[in-house]
């Protein structure tokens, strides 16, 4: 995969935001919450620090969605305190675009700001959708509607961006350009991320801390400290992954669990990074993750 990197450049900014003194954004104390059987989340506490870019992982079922959904104040949740910032945004796994507005517009819902269009219009260029601004949401390819959403959440200038599993269904080179784009938005908009994946390279590739959710609570929280662009070949990316999958309860060769994407340590080194790419190059490898289903 061909993506615009600075070979030289690291930032330190990024190399370990969550282990720095950032104020939080995220405060959850004690978040309880059952749909009538067990809790699902069960005294849950966890903390986000401004600018911070953290993954979710957990197995299937372990209430992934269900602490995203209370934090983007879409679920309720009977026990506990949330303290999130009013300026949040989500995107989720399908793009949730309204179909009989074009998608400039459905950038621009609800935005009560001066000068909508033109705000709409930026952020569509931010995701390089600026020849597509006047189409309808059903021409739009996959790609296209995930970058719609991508500038949904962007133009309300998120102190919080919310990301459920946003590239599951997306193909693997597209979803490669799209992890790219959101590195690169992190970067020049710093919001703090909190990204639900199955996928541990998606979560090494873009995340400063992994989070594992078991049985209700933080089963494992995992500083994620490798320089920017990462690349699945270096030996430290290697490591990592290695012990994410071990906390996940999955041997490498992905027996053992249906629920986390193993990566295919044959791949060809392939980075992520930014800066942003609004035309993406097209892609001379990729990495293909293998689900185990
Ligand atoms: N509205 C609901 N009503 C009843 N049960 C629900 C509801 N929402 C979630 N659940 C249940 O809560 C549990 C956790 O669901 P959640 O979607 O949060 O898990 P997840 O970790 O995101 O799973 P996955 O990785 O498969 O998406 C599941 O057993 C699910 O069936």
């Amino acid at each position: 995969m061909t993506i615009h990197v600075d070979p030289d450049h690291v930032d330190p900014a990024h190399l370990d935001l969550a282990h720095t003194a950032a104020e939080p954004v995220v405060r959850v104390s004690g978040l309880v919450r059952s749909f009538g059987g067990p809790n699902i989340l069960d005294g849950l506490d966890l903390e986000i620090a401004a600018g911070s870019f953290v993954a979710l992982l957990g197995r299937s079922g372990s209430g992934k969605s269900t602490l995203l959904r209370t934090l983007a104040g879409l679920d309720e949740a009977p026990a506990g305190t949330v303290e999130v910032p009013d300026e949040r945004a989500v995107v989720f796994q399908e793009p949730r675009l309204v179909p009989w507005k074009r998608v400039w517009r459905n950038v621009a819902l609800g935005l009560r700001v001066p000068n909508i269009r033109d705000r709409a219009l930026a952020a569509l260029a931010e995701v390089g959708l600026s020849h597509r601004t006047e189409a309808w949401p059903l021409t739009l390819s996959g790609g296209e509607a995930q970058r719609t959403a991508l500038a949904r959440a962007l133009v309300r200038e998120p102190k919080l961006l919310l990301l459920d599993e946003p590239f599951a269904s997306l193909d693997a080179l597209t979803r490669l350009r799209m992890q790219g784009l959101v590195a690169s938005l992190w970067r020049a908009h710093a919001p703090a991320v909190l990204l639900v994946t199955h996928d541990v390279d998606e979560a090494l590739l873009l995340a400063d801390r992994a989070v594992i959710l078991d049985e209700g609570r933080i089963a494992a929280d995992i500083p994620i400290r490798l320089s920017r662009p990462r690349r699945h070949g270096d030996p430290a990316f290697i490591a990592l992954r290695s012990r994410l999958l071990a906390e996940l309860g999955v041997d490498e060769t992905g027996i053992g669990s249906a629920d986390v994407e193993v990566p295919d340590t044959t791949r060809r080194p392939a980075g992520v990074g930014e800066p942003a790419q609004p035309h993406p190059a097209p892609a001379r490898s990729a990495s293909i993750h293998a689900p185990i289903h």
